[in-house]
């Protein structure tokens, strides 16, 4: 059973934010089909991940889950009402920062504010991006443009970015990916750390078997062909977690079984 979640509330007696029931998906002109039948819900303020090979139709489902594609079959709702395109209350985080480089960090975390409101609720937004710069360790560079950042603090002002509209969800599509080993861990437990805060109900894609064990309270093995969820495996270490933890037995039995569970289901 699992009893500590990002918000340190049993997810069993949190509301569900996110349902997906029976998703399917087939690109047109392909016989494979992406997703079959994916059924799981997110609840309030629980960290959750989804893991598998290659092409076993991660990014498809996320995808579906933001909004940006439909799927073929089935359904996703959020807050109690059904996703049919790209919403401010879904977070986005994706493995390159996209910031615009002829904007400052700042104007690039108003923009989300700026591209849907306009520029007066960007300008009235200003204080809370900054308070977010605060928080994540880069004030002082709100008039730094992106080439001046590294790719942590770029990663950090997307994090800004995706927080300022206040999303009920948070959607990570590999967001450390990209960053070295030491950044990357350092970037993990700031995540963890912000997720706490805020109780975020977050989903998270990666291939490390060892980042999703140490963020999420489940984590969802997929396997391909169709694309489907093989096992689901709740998470029962205590938070906040640490770093060392991956050298615990219990960490290393989690990894085992799911590395056991991608190498007898995901290529079949
Ligand atoms: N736009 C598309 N048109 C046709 N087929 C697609 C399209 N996008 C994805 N696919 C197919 O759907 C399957 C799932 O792809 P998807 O990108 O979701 O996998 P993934 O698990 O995210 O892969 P990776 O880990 O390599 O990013 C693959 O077989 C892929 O070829």
């Amino acid at each position: 059973m699992v009893t500590n979640t990002a918000a340190g509330t049993p997810p069993a007696a949190s509301p569900i934010v996110y349902e997906l029931a029976g998703i399917t998906k087939s690109y047109a002109g392909q016989r494979l089909t992406a997703l079959e039948r994916v059924d799981f819900v997110l609840r309030k303020g629980t960290f959750a991940s989804v893991i598998g090979s290659s092409g076993c139709g991660k990014s498809t489902l996320l995808k579906i889950m933001a909004g940006l594609i439909p799927p073929s079959g089935g359904r996703a709702t959020l807050d109690g009402t059904p996703v049919t395109g790209p919403r401010a209350d879904i977070g986005m985080m994706f493995q390159q920062a996209t910031l615009l480089p002829w904007l400052t960090t700042l104007q690039n975390v108003l923009l989300p504010i700026e591209v849907r409101d306009g520029k007066a609720a960007a300008r009235e937004a200003r204080p809370r991006a900054m308070t977010l710069l605060q928080t994540v360790g880069l004030k002082g560079f709100e008039a730094s443009y992106p080439d001046q950042l590294s790719g942590g603090m770029a990663q950090r002002a997307a994090i800004c970015r995706m927080l300022v509209s206040e999303p009920v969800v948070f959607l990570l599509d590999e967001p450390f990916s990209a960053l070295d080993e030491i950044t990357r861990d350092f970037m993990n437990m700031e995540l963890q750390r912000l997720c706490a805060a805020w109780e975020a109900t977050a989903f998270l894609v990666t291939h490390s078997i060892n980042e999703a064990v140490l963020l999420s309270d489940v984590v969802y093995v997929m396997a391909a062909r169709p694309g489907r969820i093989a096992e689901i495996v709740p998470i029962d270490l205590p938070r906040p977690r640490t770093l060392d933890m991956v050298n615990s037995p219990e960490f290393g039995a989690y990894v085992r079984r799911i590395r056991e569970r991608l190498d007898t289901g995901a290529f079949k």
